[in-house]
């Protein structure tokens, strides 16, 4: 990596985190003597990506949940921002693919609101994906949404929204994409509230449909899945979020969301949860995650009901953390093996987005 323009002000440490396009670094900002995180892209090919987060950034500067902008220059191969904490994905893998469902309700309920935010600043996000959601704030209990390399503006400034067109070049990432960005329509609102339901979707049950099985890791197979998806396949009989996703593929292409509709439906589900916490915790015994997952009745969870059963128990009666329950039940382990996260310093080819469909992927 060429490090070599990062002004002198900035003591570059480690690495924090590595994408498709660039590296996060962790560095000491000599002026203001504080921790940032500085994006480095890996190649001149990411130049156009880095110059447009810039810009969508700056636009979305002093947002709840944005990362913070420190310092950017033209020309350059990185900008500085704010040093956030634990990529929430990483966290969710590091238990087993297990959230208790206090944190899921938080997370999907500050996520909506970070995108009700960046829509109200005229963006799309375009690649949203729970790699992209980062702890941050005070002691690293709020969302932050980061990434905006693939971003876009959808309305002018007159208010004027950009015109449906097909043929799109993909901009997105397989797993998270909406059916609509995998037919090549053009992106808007919809497509980002598309996507934010299959990251519900995913921590919800610790999986999609399309990445359960390898023979389905590809763009064709997983666009096949989602033209005939029914909710229930993603939400089991979770009836307030299967409304969200069935009122977010009626949407039409113009049209501005519903977030406080939205925002309703996930009330409904937030009212069945037993002694809810207000604030994101990663502690499963004190959350009885695990029983509370068995408690909720999910195709994808009905599989493993016995064996989540029994982790719910030795949890309660032994204390046990999730580590001592993975190895005690192999069959766990084995269904929640952590997916691998395959970085690659060109752009994606076709055989290598087989292999790992979380790689964002957008031809400018
Ligand atoms: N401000 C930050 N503070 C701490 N860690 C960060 C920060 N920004 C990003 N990271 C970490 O670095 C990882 C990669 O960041 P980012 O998604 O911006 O890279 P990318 O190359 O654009 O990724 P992609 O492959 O999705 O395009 C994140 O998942 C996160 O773990």
């Amino acid at each position: 990596m060429d490090l070599s323009l990062i002004p002198e002000r900035f003591s570059v440490k480690k690495i924090l985190g590595q994408g498709n396009f660039g590296v996060i670094y962790k560095a000491i900002d000599k002026e203001a003597n504080q921790p940032v995180a500085i994006k480095l892209i890996r190649n001149r090919n990411g130049i156009h990506e880095l110059k447009n987060e810039v810009k969508i950034l700056t636009r979305l500067q002093g947002g709840d949940g944005i990362p913070t902008l420190i310092w950017s220059e033209k020309n350059t191969n990185h900008y500085v921002m704010e040093l956030l904490g634990s990529c929430v994905n990483d966290k969710f893998i590091s238990q087993n693919h297990i959230m208790c469902e206090s944190n899921f309700i938080i997370i999907a309920e500050q996520l909506l609101q970070r995108l009700e935010f960046i829509h109200s600043k005229s963006v799309i996000h375009r690649d949203l994906k729970p790699h992209q959601l980062v702890l941050g704030g005070p002691k690293h209990k709020k969302i932050y949404l980061i990434d905006y390399g693939l971003s876009k503006l959808f309305e002018s400034r007159n208010g004027k929204h950009i015109p449906f067109s097909e043929r799109r070049p993909f901009a997105g990432t397989f797993n998270y994409a909406s059916l609509n960005a995998h037919l090549g329509f053009q992106q808007s609102r919809r497509d980002d509230l598309e996507s934010y339901c299959y990251i519900l979707a995913y921590f919800l049950t610790g999986d999609l449909p399309w990445r359960i099985s390898q023979a389905t890791q590809n763009e064709a197979a997983i666009k096949k899945m989602k033209l005939s998806i029914k909710p229930h396949e993603l939400y089991g009989n979770e009836v307030s979020l299967s409304k969200i996703f069935t009122y977010v593929r009626s949407l039409e292409f113009e049209q501005k969301p519903d977030y406080a509709y939205i925002q309703g439906l996930l009330g409904e589900y937030k009212k069945n949860i037993k002694n809810p916490l207000y604030r994101i915790s990663w502690n499963l015994k004190r959350n009885n995650s695990v029983k509370n997952k068995t408690q909720t009745n999910h195709s994808c969870r009905k599989r493993h009901k016995s064996v989540v059963a029994l982790i719910g128990d030795d949890l309660e009666a032994n204390d046990m953390s999730a580590t001592q329950v993975t190895n005690k039940y192999p069959e766990f382990k084995k269904r929640q093996k952590p997916m691998k996260r395959k970085f690659i310093s060109e752009a994606p080819t076709a055989d290598s987005l087989k292999i790992n469909t979380d790689i964002s992927c957008c031809v400018f």
